[in-house]
């Protein structure tokens, strides 16, 4: 999979590429992440990316024609097709659903916008989506498109060891992750659930299912809403409800 990600600070982007999952991933040939400053495609002697923006107010927006011309020479290094994303507050939110979306696809351009963002006429013209981290304002799409890179450079196939699956993950069936222990010198087996000591891999299977069906309960409802329990896991939530409310 390509990312091609146009920013302001590619050294940002670069890095990113560069370290845990996602780095190996590029080292292995399984992602490759080329970032572009818009600025080196600003044509006039200041190498403007910004004006102010009509009808006033506060701030600054990101000129089009850098973008676009940016955007044209992204799109052109590489024959693959690419869905142009575009990070913003006002972006449909990412999930894990999305990411492996995302993941699935041979090449993703994602554009970083900073200051209080871009001319919506480049928007309506180049950007296929726009995607959401969260309800809240950063400095720069670039943390947004860094997200966006570690959830989908970790989906490609033979980016993670077994012992790092996926499938395990938090989200990646819909729920929140169970809790973990491990070996302690100073807390020794303190506190650890039995079961987890237990070595009957079934019934440690079991519990850990329970505890994923029953944090979500807890901390995210609105995962569970309009989600269709098979008899195990509403039998599973059940139990750990009763117990709960006991
Ligand atoms: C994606 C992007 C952003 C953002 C981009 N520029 C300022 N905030 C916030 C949340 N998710």
């Amino acid at each position: 999979m390509r990312i091609d990600v146009l920013s302001l600070f590619p050294d940002f982007i670069r890095q990113c590429a560069q370290v845990g999952v996602v780095g190996r991933a590029v080292e292995r040939g399984l992602l490759t992440v080329e970032p572009w400053n818009p600025r080196d495609f600003a044509t006039d002697n200041y190498r403007r990316v910004d004006d102010r923006p009509f009808g006033g107010g506060p701030g600054m927006v990101m000129l089009p024609e850098p973008l676009s011309a940016c955007l044209a020479a992204a799109r052109a290094a590489s024959a693959l097709p690419a869905r142009v994303i575009y990070l913003s507050p006002q972006g449909k939110p990412l999930t894990q659903a999305k990411a492996r979306e995302l993941a699935a696809l041979p090449r993703l351009v994602m554009v970083c916008g900073r200051y209080e963002g871009l001319d919506e006429r480049f928007i309506e013209k180049e950007i296929d989506e726009e995607l959401s981290i969260g309800d809240y304002v950063l400095s720069g799409g670039e943390l947004a498109a860094a997200v966006v890179i570690d959830a989908v450079g970790r989906l490609q196939a033979g980016a993670l060891n077994d012992a790092e699956s996926a499938e395990q993950d938090s989200f990646e069936d819909g729920l929140l992750d169970c809790p973990h222990y491990t070996r302690s010198e100073s807390l020794g087996t303190e506190g650890v659930p039995a079961v987890l000591l237990s070595g009957d891999h079934a019934k440690i299977a079991r519990w850990r299912r329970q505890q994923s069906l029953g944090r979500t309960w807890l901390r995210r409802p609105d995962l569970l809403e309009g989600r269709v329990l098979d008899k195990k896991d509403a039998a599973l939530l059940a139990e750990f409800q009763a117990e709960w409310q006991a």
